[in-house]
């Protein structure tokens, strides 16, 4: 089994830099001075336990990295760049091609499986940072993620047997799952904070009582939509005290994967796939969504308008809902 990892930041980085060391065959797509720094030097990763620079193959585009019979195709971009790596990738790779969406959110499977028919879900689990062309770090250790993933829309079968293997080679703890979606709606509900914390900090009293808002406005939204999702209680015990957090010198400013996009100025935001996703699900089912609306539409401006994070008072928005 050989990898392209395709949108190699915080995640897609550190899974093939590990799948690399772990002895396979990995191919890296990157972009920018990212794309510029890993190939003049490597990519180094740097974790608790240490940094090391990996010498993994990287390409600007799957047509430059190929897709050969045999290669798993891995999302690691965030939500709202996948329509157009999909774009790109079915130019070059076979309709079978498995395509594993290794992503936050619900919809990117969606959109995968009406261009390929092997789709796989991973719920994500795994604290990572990329701040700086060429760096990624890995918060946790010596796990640095839980990898848990299925066959979309339901089902495991060889080929997701085969995955979980070697992310576990890897270092990543990875069950295959029938239900993954259900695990993903879970962590689907964990993100619609993301957005929280990257417009307003999470420290805060309001910053809290804002992340409470979004969060019991999403469960209300998938209970009347009649979504599965696995309980909170389900989720705590598998998640246990897998990762874990040392004393990290040299660790960047860190945040959710949300706040990264904020810090380096990308432009864009994952808050139309995370708290978008119950918006969209609140008006098909005829639901009001004021809380996940307003962060949606405030960090999707914050990030267009490149300010950093915190930049918006949680107590500004709350005052907003109450209006
Ligand atoms: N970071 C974390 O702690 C966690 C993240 N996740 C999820 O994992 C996914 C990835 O997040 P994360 O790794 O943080 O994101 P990053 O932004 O760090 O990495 C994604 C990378 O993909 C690049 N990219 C996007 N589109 C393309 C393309 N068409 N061709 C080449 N490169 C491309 C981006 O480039 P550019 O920078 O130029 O946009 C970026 O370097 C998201 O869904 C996120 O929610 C889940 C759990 C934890
Ligand atoms: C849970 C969390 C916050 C872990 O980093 C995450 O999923 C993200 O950053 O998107």
């Amino acid at each position: 089994m050989a990898f392209v990892i395709y949108g190699a930041g915080a995640i897609g980085g550190i899974l093939g830099a590990r799948l690399h060391l772990a002895g396979f065959d990995v191919r890296l797509i990157a972009r920018g001075a990212h794309l510029d720094a890993i190939r003049a030097g490597g990519l180094r990763l740097e974790s608790p336990e240490g940094a090391t620079t990996v010498p993994v193959p990287a390409y600007g585009s799957p047509a430059e990295a190929g897709v050969e019979p045999g290669d798993v195709v891995v999302l690691t971009m965030k939500g709202q760049d996948t329509p157009a790596a999909l774009d790109a990738l079915r130019a070059v790779a076979e309709p079978s091609t498995p395509v594993v969406c290794l992503q936050n959110g619900v919809a990117n499977e969606r959109l995968a499986l009406r261009l390929f028919a092997n789709v796989y879900g991973v719920c994500v689990m795994f604290p990572a940072t990329h701040l700086e062309p060429g760096v990624v770090q890995a918060r946790s250790a010596p796990v640095p993620g839980i990898l848990d993933l299925g066959r979309y829309p339901s089902g495991v079968d060889e080929t997701a047997r085969s995955l979980a293997a070697a992310f576990e080679k890897a270092g990543f703890v990875a069950e295959p799952r029938p239900d993954i979606m259900a695990w993903k709606y879970r962590k689907l509900v964990m993100n619609l904070a993301n957005a929280v914390s990257a417009l307003s900090g999470l420290d805060g009293d309001d910053a809290v009582r804002l992340a409470e808002l979004v969060r019991d406005e999403g469960e209300t939204v998938l209970a009347a939509a009649g979504i599965d999702v696995v309980d909170a209680e389900t989720d705590e015990a598998r998640r246990a005290d897998i990762l874990q957090m040392p004393p990290f010198p040299g660790r960047g400013p860190g945040g959710g994967s949300s706040m990264q996009s904020l810090l380096r100025g990308t432009g864009s935001i994952e808050a139309d796939q995370l708290n978008g996703e119950i918006v969209l699900l609140a008006r098909l089912h005829g639901l009001p969504a004021p809380a996940n609306e307003l962060v949606r539409q405030r960090a999707v401006a914050a990030a267009r308008d490149r300010l950093p994070p915190g930049s918006v008072p949680a107590a500004e928005l709350l005052a907003e809902l109450r209006r």
